[in-house]
Protein backbone atom coordinates (compact mmCIF):
# COMPACT_ATOMS: atom_id res chain seq x y z
CA UNK A 1 0.00 0.00 0.00
CA UNK A 2 1.50 3.49 -0.82
CA UNK A 3 0.91 6.03 1.54
CA UNK A 4 1.33 9.88 1.53
CA UNK A 5 1.36 12.98 3.99
CA UNK A 6 1.31 15.90 1.45
CA UNK A 7 2.04 19.30 3.14
CA UNK A 8 1.13 18.83 6.08
CA UNK A 9 0.92 21.47 8.46
CA UNK A 10 0.44 21.62 12.02
CA UNK A 11 0.41 24.06 15.01
CA UNK A 12 0.10 23.63 19.10
CA UNK A 13 -0.89 26.94 20.14
CA UNK A 14 0.51 29.63 18.23
CA UNK A 15 3.63 27.20 17.64
CA UNK A 16 3.55 25.56 14.11
CA UNK A 17 5.37 22.15 14.75
CA UNK A 18 5.07 21.01 11.18
CA UNK A 19 5.54 23.93 8.43
CA UNK A 20 4.13 22.08 4.74
CA UNK A 21 5.86 18.88 5.35
CA UNK A 22 5.68 15.91 3.38
CA UNK A 23 6.96 12.39 3.12
CA UNK A 24 5.65 9.50 1.40
CA UNK A 25 6.09 5.69 1.01
CA UNK A 26 6.27 3.32 -1.78
CA UNK A 27 3.84 -0.16 -1.71
CA UNK A 28 6.49 -2.48 0.44
CA UNK A 29 8.60 0.42 1.07
CA UNK A 30 10.40 0.51 4.60
CA UNK A 31 11.14 4.43 4.97
CA UNK A 32 12.53 5.92 8.20
CA UNK A 33 11.86 9.29 10.22
CA UNK A 34 14.89 10.64 11.49
CA UNK A 35 15.64 13.72 13.21
CA UNK A 36 16.77 15.39 16.84
CA UNK A 37 14.36 15.27 19.91
CA UNK A 38 11.18 17.62 19.68
CA UNK A 39 11.50 17.70 15.62
CA UNK A 40 8.10 16.91 15.04
CA UNK A 41 8.70 13.32 14.40
CA UNK A 42 5.84 12.15 16.38
CA UNK A 43 3.60 14.90 15.64
CA UNK A 44 3.86 13.99 11.75
CA UNK A 45 3.17 10.37 12.79
CA UNK A 46 0.08 10.72 14.71
CA UNK A 47 -1.39 12.95 11.84
CA UNK A 48 -0.81 10.20 9.48
CA UNK A 49 -2.37 7.71 12.09
CA UNK A 50 -4.97 10.07 12.75
CA UNK A 51 -4.73 11.08 16.54
CA UNK A 52 -3.63 14.59 14.97
CA UNK A 53 -6.07 16.70 12.58
CA UNK A 54 -3.41 18.62 10.31
CA UNK A 55 -4.10 22.12 10.06
CA UNK A 56 -3.15 22.13 6.42
CA UNK A 57 -2.16 19.12 4.25
CA UNK A 58 -3.20 15.50 3.32
CA UNK A 59 -2.97 12.06 4.19
CA UNK A 60 -3.53 9.83 1.22
CA UNK A 61 -3.42 5.69 1.61
CA UNK A 62 -3.46 4.11 -2.22
CA UNK A 63 -4.29 7.62 -3.35
CA UNK A 64 -7.49 8.10 -1.13
CA UNK A 65 -7.68 10.53 1.71
CA UNK A 66 -7.75 9.30 4.95
CA UNK A 67 -9.87 12.04 6.20
CA UNK A 68 -12.65 10.45 3.73
CA UNK A 69 -12.09 7.26 5.65
CA UNK A 70 -14.12 5.50 7.97
CA UNK A 71 -11.71 4.56 11.31
CA UNK A 72 -12.49 1.16 10.67
CA UNK A 73 -11.55 1.01 7.29
CA UNK A 74 -8.58 3.11 7.78
CA UNK A 75 -7.54 0.46 11.22
CA UNK A 76 -7.85 -2.07 8.29
CA UNK A 77 -5.14 -0.52 6.67
CA UNK A 78 -2.80 0.89 8.91
CA UNK A 79 -1.69 -0.55 12.29
CA UNK A 80 0.15 1.41 14.99
CA UNK A 81 2.91 1.11 17.06
CA UNK A 82 3.06 4.22 19.35
CA UNK A 83 5.90 5.07 21.66
CA UNK A 84 3.35 5.11 25.17
CA UNK A 85 0.64 2.50 25.79
CA UNK A 86 -1.26 2.93 28.76
CA UNK A 87 -4.69 1.21 29.88
CA UNK A 88 -6.93 2.54 32.09
CA UNK A 89 -8.51 -1.69 32.86
CA UNK A 90 -6.43 -3.81 34.03
CA UNK A 91 -6.49 -6.13 30.42
CA UNK A 92 -4.46 -9.43 29.95
CA UNK A 93 -1.69 -9.77 27.02
CA UNK A 94 -4.19 -12.12 24.93
CA UNK A 95 -7.03 -9.00 25.68
CA UNK A 96 -4.41 -6.69 24.10
CA UNK A 97 -3.39 -8.19 21.44
CA UNK A 98 -7.27 -9.36 21.06
CA UNK A 99 -8.12 -5.26 20.03
CA UNK A 100 -5.90 -5.84 16.81
CA UNK A 101 -9.01 -7.86 15.53
CA UNK A 102 -11.62 -5.43 16.02
CA UNK A 103 -11.64 -3.68 12.88
CA UNK A 104 -12.07 -6.94 11.16
CA UNK A 105 -15.10 -7.02 13.42
CA UNK A 106 -19.03 -6.17 13.42
CA UNK A 107 -20.08 -4.34 16.34
CA UNK A 108 -21.61 -7.16 18.55
CA UNK A 109 -19.60 -9.82 16.66
CA UNK A 110 -17.71 -12.25 19.12
CA UNK A 111 -13.84 -13.30 18.89
CA UNK A 112 -14.06 -16.71 17.03
CA UNK A 113 -11.26 -19.33 16.70
CA UNK A 114 -9.82 -17.67 13.83
CA UNK A 115 -9.46 -14.27 15.58
CA UNK A 116 -7.98 -16.46 18.78
CA UNK A 117 -5.41 -18.49 16.29
CA UNK A 118 -4.41 -15.42 14.59
CA UNK A 119 -3.45 -13.57 17.85
CA UNK A 120 -1.49 -16.77 19.27
CA UNK A 121 0.43 -16.66 16.24
CA UNK A 122 1.64 -12.71 16.51
CA UNK A 123 2.44 -13.62 20.08
CA UNK A 124 4.54 -16.16 19.22
CA UNK A 125 6.12 -14.22 16.39
CA UNK A 126 7.76 -11.82 19.22
CA UNK A 127 8.08 -14.30 21.58
CA UNK A 128 5.57 -13.23 24.21
CA UNK A 129 3.40 -16.56 24.04
CA UNK A 130 3.90 -17.99 27.65
CA UNK A 131 2.67 -14.43 28.99
CA UNK A 132 -0.27 -14.28 27.01
CA UNK A 133 -2.83 -14.90 30.97
CA UNK A 134 -0.27 -11.88 32.43
CA UNK A 135 -1.92 -8.69 33.20
CA UNK A 136 -0.50 -6.18 30.54
CA UNK A 137 0.59 -3.78 32.95
CA UNK A 138 2.98 -5.59 35.03
CA UNK A 139 4.89 -6.02 32.05
CA UNK A 140 8.14 -4.72 31.55
CA UNK A 141 8.32 -1.77 28.92
CA UNK A 142 10.02 -4.37 26.34
CA UNK A 143 8.05 -6.55 26.96
CA UNK A 144 4.80 -4.43 26.50
CA UNK A 145 6.15 -2.83 23.72
CA UNK A 146 6.64 -6.90 22.03
CA UNK A 147 3.28 -7.35 22.86
CA UNK A 148 1.82 -3.81 21.51
CA UNK A 149 3.77 -4.99 18.38
CA UNK A 150 1.80 -8.42 18.37
CA UNK A 151 -1.16 -6.13 18.69
CA UNK A 152 -0.22 -4.20 15.05
CA UNK A 153 0.34 -8.16 13.42
CA UNK A 154 -2.80 -9.40 14.85
CA UNK A 155 -4.15 -6.33 12.64
CA UNK A 156 -2.83 -8.08 9.95
CA UNK A 157 -2.10 -4.71 7.29
CA UNK A 158 -0.48 -3.20 4.39
CA UNK A 159 0.59 -0.91 6.31
CA UNK A 160 2.53 -0.25 9.82
CA UNK A 161 3.17 3.20 11.47
CA UNK A 162 5.93 2.69 14.15
CA UNK A 163 6.84 5.75 16.51
CA UNK A 164 10.48 4.58 18.07
CA UNK A 165 9.31 1.17 18.25
CA UNK A 166 12.34 -0.13 19.80
CA UNK A 167 12.79 2.35 22.82
CA UNK A 168 12.08 0.33 25.25
CA UNK A 169 14.23 -2.73 23.21
CA UNK A 170 17.61 -4.22 24.51
CA UNK A 171 19.61 -5.15 21.08
CA UNK A 172 18.47 -8.38 20.66
CA UNK A 173 14.97 -7.58 20.90
CA UNK A 174 15.48 -4.49 18.63
CA UNK A 175 17.55 -6.50 16.18
CA UNK A 176 14.08 -8.87 16.42
CA UNK A 177 11.55 -6.46 16.06
CA UNK A 178 12.82 -4.70 13.10
CA UNK A 179 13.57 -8.18 11.54
CA UNK A 180 10.01 -9.41 11.79
CA UNK A 181 8.52 -6.06 10.69
CA UNK A 182 11.21 -6.12 7.53
CA UNK A 183 9.85 -9.64 7.01
CA UNK A 184 6.26 -8.98 6.80
CA UNK A 185 7.21 -7.01 3.75
CA UNK A 186 4.52 -4.06 4.20
CA UNK A 187 4.52 -0.45 3.85
CA UNK A 188 6.59 0.60 7.37
CA UNK A 189 7.05 4.00 8.31
CA UNK A 190 8.97 4.15 11.58
CA UNK A 191 10.55 7.00 13.59
CA UNK A 192 13.64 5.80 14.51
CA UNK A 193 16.44 7.59 16.98
CA UNK A 194 19.27 5.08 16.42
CA UNK A 195 21.22 5.61 13.09
CA UNK A 196 22.54 2.66 12.68
CA UNK A 197 19.27 1.01 12.79
CA UNK A 198 18.14 3.70 10.75
CA UNK A 199 21.10 2.62 8.07
CA UNK A 200 20.45 -1.27 8.64
CA UNK A 201 16.62 -1.31 8.04
CA UNK A 202 15.32 1.27 5.84
CA UNK A 203 14.85 1.56 2.67
CA UNK A 204 15.09 5.58 2.20
CA UNK A 205 15.11 7.90 5.42
CA UNK A 206 13.69 11.34 5.75
CA UNK A 207 15.51 13.88 8.14
CA UNK A 208 12.64 16.34 10.12
CA UNK A 209 14.92 19.44 11.84
CA UNK A 210 12.63 22.03 12.77
CA UNK A 211 9.59 21.11 11.18
CA UNK A 212 10.71 20.93 7.68
CA UNK A 213 12.10 18.14 5.61
CA UNK A 214 16.20 18.51 5.74
CA UNK A 215 16.93 15.81 3.16
CA UNK A 216 15.72 12.54 2.12
CA UNK A 217 17.00 9.60 0.29
CA UNK A 218 18.80 6.21 0.67
CA UNK A 219 20.72 5.71 3.89
CA UNK A 220 23.75 6.01 2.36
CA UNK A 221 23.08 9.94 0.74
CA UNK A 222 21.48 10.86 4.06
CA UNK A 223 23.97 9.39 6.71
CA UNK A 224 26.76 11.58 5.82
CA UNK A 225 29.16 13.09 8.03
CA UNK A 226 28.39 16.53 6.59
CA UNK A 227 24.81 15.99 7.16
CA UNK A 228 25.04 14.22 11.13
CA UNK A 229 26.81 16.96 12.07
CA UNK A 230 24.21 19.97 10.50
CA UNK A 231 21.16 17.71 12.18
CA UNK A 232 23.08 16.87 15.26
CA UNK A 233 25.99 18.76 16.11
CA UNK A 234 28.01 15.84 16.29
CA UNK A 235 31.15 14.63 14.84
CA UNK A 236 30.39 10.79 13.04
CA UNK A 237 32.89 8.72 10.67
CA UNK A 238 31.00 6.68 8.61
CA UNK A 239 32.29 3.19 7.51
CA UNK A 240 31.52 -0.14 5.52
CA UNK A 241 32.00 -3.39 7.07
CA UNK A 242 33.50 -6.54 4.75
CA UNK A 243 29.52 -7.07 3.93
CA UNK A 244 28.91 -4.02 2.82
CA UNK A 245 27.11 -2.82 5.97
CA UNK A 246 27.36 1.11 7.04
CA UNK A 247 28.17 1.81 10.52
CA UNK A 248 28.05 5.12 11.98
CA UNK A 249 30.71 5.70 14.34
CA UNK A 250 30.45 8.76 17.03
CA UNK A 251 33.66 10.59 17.35
N1 LIG B 1 0.26 18.49 22.95
C1 LIG B 1 1.26 19.34 22.78
N2 LIG B 1 1.13 20.64 23.11
C2 LIG B 1 2.14 21.53 22.92
N3 LIG B 1 3.33 21.20 22.37
C3 LIG B 1 3.51 19.92 22.02
C4 LIG B 1 2.49 18.92 22.20
N4 LIG B 1 2.97 17.74 21.75
C5 LIG B 1 4.24 17.97 21.32
N5 LIG B 1 4.55 19.28 21.48
C6 LIG B 1 5.83 19.92 21.10
O1 LIG B 1 5.98 19.74 19.70
C7 LIG B 1 7.35 19.54 19.39
C8 LIG B 1 7.50 18.25 18.57
O2 LIG B 1 7.19 17.15 19.41
P1 LIG B 1 7.27 15.67 18.89
O3 LIG B 1 6.86 14.77 20.01
O4 LIG B 1 6.53 15.55 17.62
O5 LIG B 1 8.83 15.53 18.59
P2 LIG B 1 9.71 14.26 18.27
O6 LIG B 1 10.55 14.60 17.09
O7 LIG B 1 8.86 13.04 18.16
O8 LIG B 1 10.62 14.20 19.58
P3 LIG B 1 11.35 12.98 20.34
O9 LIG B 1 12.49 12.56 19.46
O10 LIG B 1 11.84 13.65 21.59
O11 LIG B 1 10.35 11.90 20.60
C9 LIG B 1 8.11 19.52 20.72
O12 LIG B 1 8.70 20.76 20.92
C10 LIG B 1 7.03 19.24 21.74
O13 LIG B 1 7.33 19.84 22.98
Amino acid sequence: MKVSADNIRLSYGAEEILKSVSIGAEDKEFVGLIGPNGSGKSTLLKCIYRILKPNDGCVMLDGSPLQDMSYRSSAKKMAVVAQHNYYNFDFSVREVVLMGRSPHKKAIERDNARDYAIVDNALCTVGMERFADRSFSTLSGGEQQRVILARALAQQTPCLVLDEPTNHLDITHQLQLLKIVKNLNVTVISAIHDLNIAAMFCDRIYVLKDGIIAAEGAPREVLTRKLIKEIYQVESEVVEDSRGQMHILFT
